[in-house]
């Protein structure tokens, strides 16, 4: 089973349109992925019930119930760890990592999406994403904007996995104009040269996740 853990450098930069990018890729190529969002906050009432807006999103892509793409929904629109207090849920990291073996079972590659970012507290201040993304085993992949501000964000999130010995299979930088103005390029270049990490992929500003306007430039897939 193959899989990646998807951070972002912040909540709302990308991390569910970029993972339902990527899986768009993974089924077009025939393989047979899923998608996982842990712990939603900020849950949505649609239909007579509270349903995760991440999954959601996956379902534009991949057959998927809540149940199957979620471990915990909280309605407070707030880090996880108060979202939970909130709500009176206890969140059990091992109830997470058992929901993940289970889907490798039945899945060759899976996606999991954090809780905005690297450090946002899952549990309490002794349990964040970061210790999410160690405990599931699974390489990075940073999500970060491509406009102005996102050079310190993307070095600050790269040099924090770090100190937690994540793997960091590379940074997707999301939103570009089109066609990318000069600030974009460059940020390309200078957060590849000050965190060492690639950037595998390019994703412009899109009206849906179809596939043709991305820039792949890794095979991340294979
Ligand atoms: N490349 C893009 N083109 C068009 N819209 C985008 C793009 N990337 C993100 N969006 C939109 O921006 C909003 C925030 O994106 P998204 O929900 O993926 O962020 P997120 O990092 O997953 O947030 P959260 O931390 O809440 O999970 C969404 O409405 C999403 O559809
Ligand atoms: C509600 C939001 N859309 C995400 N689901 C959670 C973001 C938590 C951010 C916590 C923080 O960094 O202050
Ligand atoms: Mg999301």
């Amino acid at each position: 089973m193959r899989g990646f853990f998807i951070t972002g450098t912040d909540t709302d930069v990308g991390k569910t349109f970029v993972t339902t990018c990527m899986l768009r890729t993974l089924i077009d190529k025939r393989i047979r992925a899923t998608a996982y969002k842990p712990v939603q906050s900020g849950a949505q009432w649609k239909e007579g019930k509270w349903i995760a807006p991440d999954v959601d999103m996956y379902r534009k892509v991949i057959d998927i119930t809540d149940e199957e793409g979620c471990t915990y929904i909280l309605k407070t629109p707030c880090s996880p760890h108060l979202a939970a207090q909130i709500d009176g849920v206890t969140i059990e990291p091992e109830r997470i990592v058992a929901h993940m073996q289970k889907l490798q079972q039945t899945y060759d590659f899976v996606l999991v999406e954090g809780a905005g970012g690297i450090a946002v507290p899952i549990v309490d201040e002794s349990f964040l994403v970061a210790h999410l993304a160690r405990s599931l085993s699974l390489p990075l992949i940073i999500v970060a904007r491509a406009s102005v501000g996102t050079i310190n964000h993307t070095v600050l999130t790269v040099q924090y996995a770090k100190t937690f010995g994540l793997q960091i299979a590379g940074i997707v930088m999301n939103g570009f104009s089109t066609p990318k103005n000069e600030i974009e390029q460059d940020n390309i270049r200078m957060i590849e040269t000050m965190t060492g990490v690639p950037v595998i992929g390019e994703i412009p500003h899109m009206t849906s996740v179809s596939d043709s306007d991305i820039v792949w430039r890794e095979e991340w897939w294979r």
